[in-house]
């Protein structure tokens, strides 16, 4: 049996139930559940914090999990990222009183409050700034309202939440984290794990494209196919009116629209637009 770790709290732990029911697996039916096997499919689901799944898979107790990027880092564990899940997109960012610190050597000398301890004191060692790292739990953006530090370093999403405190982002973002699977670090990845980022990968991609099917007179296939000319290369079926052909191609669901503009301009018809439910590529 594969040991998946998966976020059982917070922003993560819906889309990876999500994800992973997309992915064929069985999901848990009561937030109060903490193990799940699905047999059918060989793997064992663990609901864990999603600060604690990169700790679990690196001491080799689960087999790979999905955590968020920045705390796979903050952990500093012995896991590492196999694949980007492309959702719980956030940047890690300092931010602070506007006009108290422009840039990174500003910090120097300074307190900085977060929740994620090693990847801030990390990241001021890599560049060589002193300054006292103040480890709290959450509502980190209350820390300078308090008095208890200067700067901080937390996940932005919308910027809402600093805003509502009047704090301002400086410098570059520390890191740009998005949920990620993990694995142990030094192991070959198994056969297993390959199955699940392979079925993860289809979910994706799924999600990422489109198929579009349409009829462009024959003369104008070549042109029509550069326009769609899909993954590998796009199929393309005779109709009975020799004249014309049908043209299948996957597309990036974000330009379907410009897509069929385009197409419908150079003299292709009938263009519909399907959703994919799943794929291996
Ligand atoms: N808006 C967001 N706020 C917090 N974390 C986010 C957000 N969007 C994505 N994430 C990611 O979620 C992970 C943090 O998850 P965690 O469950 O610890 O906190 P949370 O989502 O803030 O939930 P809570 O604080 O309610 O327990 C990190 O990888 C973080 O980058
Ligand atoms: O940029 P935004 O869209 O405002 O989102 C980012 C905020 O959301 C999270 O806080 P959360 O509500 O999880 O509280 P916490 O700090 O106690 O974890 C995170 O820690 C930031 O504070
Ligand atoms: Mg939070």
């Amino acid at each position: 049996m594969l040991r998946i770790a998966v976020p059982n709290k917070g922003s993560l732990s819906e889309p990876s139930a999500a994800m992973l029911r997309e992915a064929g697996y069985r999901t848990r039916r009561d937030p109060k559940e903490l193990i799940v096997t699905d047999a059918e499919n060989g793997v064992e689901l663990f609901y864990l914090r999603p600060r604690d799944i990169a700790v679990y898979v690196g001491s080799g107790t689960v087999d790979c999990g999905i955590t968020g990027r920045d705390l796979l880092l903050d952990s500093g564990s012995a896991a590492v990222e196999v694949l980007g899940l492309g959702f719980g997109a956030s940047t890690f960012r300092y931010a602070a009183r506007p006009g108290t610190a422009s840039a990174l050597v500003d910090i120097a000398g300074h307190r900085v409050a977060t929740s994620y301890q090693g990847l801030v004191e990390k990241h001021l060692a890599d560049h060589g700034i002193q300054a006292e790292v103040v480890r709290l739990d959450g509502a980190v953006e209350t820390a300078i309202t308090l008095g208890v530090a200067d700067v901080i370093a937390d996940v932005v999403e919308t910027g809402a939440t600093l805003r509502s405190q009047g704090l301002e982002v400086f410098g570059e973002p520390i890191l740009r984290s998005e949920a990620v699977l993990v694995r142990r670090e030094g192991s070959e990845e198994t056969a297993q794990v390959e199955v699940l980022r392979r079925r993860l990968l289809g979910v994706i991609t799924a999600r990422h494209y489109v198929m579009l099917d349409y009829d462009v007179p024959a003369a104008l296939v070549d042109a029509a196919c550069a326009i769609t000319p899909g993954l590998e290369s796009p199929t393309v079926s005779n109709l009975q009116n020799r004249d014309w052909c049908a043209v299948r191609a996957m597309v990036p669901r974000s330009g379907t629209n410009a897509v069929m503009d385009e197409l419908y301009d150079l003299g292709a018809r009938a263009i519909l637009v399907t959703d994919i439910t799943a794929c291996r590529l």
